[in-house]
């Protein structure tokens, strides 16, 4: 179709023919076909457009003052952004005839474009770092106009070639929405990101959850067959909710020895460990807080209905990914993974394939009470586990569950008027620092473990995209083969202990960074060098344990650096309490244990996120 622009700017023999489409040869190599074409920005005026190999740039067809402006003679940068990358584009939409309109650049001039005109047009859907938070990703859209649909077509068939080349985007996602989260907001979150999902052509199997436990019935439940038909999966909601659909992912397909029990640590007489594996058998799990309504495990049946055929079905756990779109109380796994605590960041992380590897803890309960039978009962947490203070305050926030995300710092409140410190024993893995292999159970860590290890400040190394330290990374172990652990090596082995009065013992799979802690726990942990970070905290008098938790309050605090706290990376600890209080707080749930171990497994899934840009 040709047409005359009511502007006066000719666009007559202007189509797809009239391209200009090079496909140079420079030395004998063939350079990737250059297409330019003049088109209309939406609120810019007239541009070419070219395309080039890793995405689109664009210059005004006028040259006029319009892209730099100056201040006393300097010139300062560029105010119009003039390209975008495939790899920031999400999506990429052909709309039928429409307005495009004028021009709002300050000095652009009405010459360009005169007024708004009708023509046909595509969007091109991408992201920008915003410029005070880079690890906020705003949402960017440019509009570009053309008389004819035909030109408008090429340019969406040709920028769809391309993003179809992006690696590891997602095509079919499973979601639940858990609708109480946090404020309660989660349903409304869903629907503020849905539309990021639809352009992006990305399906999404949604579920809003009617009961605490659905989620994990589901993950349970699935045939690795039909999970495997997704790409990942995605929790809409906070980190309890996230725990959940981890550990019903989990508990029917990760095979792997338990860690010793304190019973087998506490008797082995020189701290050396011997015959310190227990073969613990996937799929029995029977979590409390995922129950029936008749209070039945919900996996008792489900789980077992699994046939040896579907058990080993060859299960992609390195495609398969997790997202997470915040809408908790917390977020802690979020801002860790993404640097922030924004659904849109995170759906953009999630659309655009990124990916990044978590440690996961596995946490295995030995006895409820001092007076229950031996019973192991296991469960995954991806960010924290902690006893004592910890677990006293998630116990008594349960009660204030109407008050919201504020019911933590009633409770945290609460708790600290009546601070009490617990008697307990804790053994963990010595971690030496030159032990350059083998250290976390999952085969090779290299690197300086004396780097991680480092109280001084200035020499922490603090996790962030693309970390050295996380992508010096072992040989993938399937989830399907058990582990070779250290306990299994006697030799290699020695446990620490450490027994007496603590007013909390935890142990950070990641830094968990969030509003209240915004370095986090430990602010060097790292989401997948295969450690956990043991933090015990002795007995001392309340004014300083309160000083320790002004500093984890503050940006750049040492809650680390006081004497009655030891922080040690390990990646096995057990733990026996010799009171009655036995509640431990596992990603923000609470797990009641009085003998327990734990043992880290080194990036044991995938997100979909980057890691923060700190
Ligand atoms: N529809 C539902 N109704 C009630 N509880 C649910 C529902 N769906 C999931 N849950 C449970 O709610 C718990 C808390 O969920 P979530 O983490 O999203 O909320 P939160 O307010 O951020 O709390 P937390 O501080 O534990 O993260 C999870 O353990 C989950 O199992």
């Amino acid at each position: 179709m040709e047409r005359d622009r009511d502007d006066g700017i000719a666009v007559k023999g202007e189509n797809p023919a009239a391209l200009a489409v090079a496909d140079a040869e420079v030395d004998g190599k063939a350079q990737s076909s250059a297409l330019s074409s003049t088109l209309f920005l939406d609120r810019v005026g007239q541009v070419i457009l070219t395309f080039n190999s890793d995405g689109l740039s664009w210059s005004m067809v006028q040259s006029f003052n319009n892209d730099e402006s100056s201040c006393l003679g300097v010139k300062l940068a560029p105010k119009v952004v003039t390209e975008i990358k495939f790899s920031d584009v999400y999506a990429v939409e052909l709309i039928d005839y429409g307005l495009v309109h004028e021009s709002n650049l300050p000095n652009a001039g009405k010459f360009l474009v005169g007024h708004d005109n009708e023509m046909y047009w595509f969007k091109v859907h991408g992201f920008q770092r915003s410029k005070s938070q880079p690890s906020l990703w705003v949402l960017s859209l440019f509009t570009f106009g053309h008389n004819d649909p035909q030109m408008c077509q090429m340019w969406v068939n040709r920028i769809n070639a391309s993003l179809n080349l992006e690696m590891g985007r997602p095509r079919n996602l499973l979601v639940f929405v858990h609708p109480r989260s946090g404020k309660g907001s989660g349903c409304k979150i869903w629907e503020t990101v849905a539309p990021i999902f639809s352009r992006a052509k990305v399906k999404t199997k949604v579920t809003v959850t009617q009961k605490a436990g659905q989620a994990f019935h589901v993950m349970a439940s699935t045939s690795n067959q039909e999970l495997y038909s997704y790409d990942g999966v995605v929790a809409v909601g906070g980190d309890g909710f996230f725990n959940e659909i981890l550990n019903g992912f989990l508990s029917s397909r990760h095979k792997a020895p338990y860690p010793p029990s304190p019973t087998d640590i506490i008797h082995s007489a020189d701290g050396h460990g011997s015959s310190l594996v227990h073969h613990g058998s996937s799929g029995t799990v029977a979590e409390t807080s995922y129950r029936n309504e008749d209070g039945s495990p919900l996996l008792s049946s489900t789980v077992q209905n699994f046939t040896d055929q579907d058990r080993d079905f060859p299960f992609s756990e390195e495609q398969f990914r997790f997202g997470i779109i915040p809408a908790g109380s917390t977020d802690a796994i979020v801002m860790c993974t993404t640097g922030t605590r924004d659904p849109i960041t995170s759906a953009l992380h999630i659309v655009l394939g990124k990916r990044v590897c978590l440690d996961v803890a596995q946490v295995v309960r030995w006895k409820t009470t001092s007076a229950s039978k031996l019973d192991p009962c296991v469960r995954y947490a991806a960010s924290f586990a902690g006893y004592g203070f910890y677990g006293d305050v998630i116990t008594e926030s349960e009660k204030y569950l109407w008050m919201g995300p504020k019911r933590y710092d009633y409770a945290g409140t609460k708790v600290f008027m009546r601070l009490r410190s617990y008697e307990a024993e804790v053994a963990y893995l010595e971690v030496e620092s030159g032990e350059a292999n083998s250290t976390s159970g999952r085969g090779h860590v290299s690197g300086s473990i004396r780097a991680l290890w480092s109280p001084n400040k200035s020499e922490r190394v603090v996790c962030r995209v693309n970390c050295a330290i996380c992508n010096d990374k072992p040989i993938h172990v399937s989830m399907g083969d058990p582990q070779t652990t250290t306990y299994s090596r006697p030799e290699k082995t020695r446990w620490l202990r450490s027994k007496g009065r603590f007013l909390s013992i935890g142990a950070a799979v990641i830094s968990c960074r969030n509003e209240r802690a915004p370095d986090g726990l430990v602010a060097d942990a790292h989401l997948s060098d295969g450690f956990l970070n043991l933090i015990l905290i002795k007995d001392c008098p309340h004014a300083l344990y309160l000083w320790h938790l002004t500093q984890l309050a503050r940006r750049g605090g040492t809650p680390l650096n006081f004497k009655f706290v030891e922080h040690h990376k390990t990646t096995a600890f057990v733990f026996t309490s010799f009171g009655n209080e036995s509640v431990w707080n596992l990603d923000g749930e609470p797990f009641q244990a009085h003998q327990l171990s734990a043992q880290v497994f080194r990036g044991l899934v995938s997100l979909f996120a980057s890691g923060p840009e700190v």
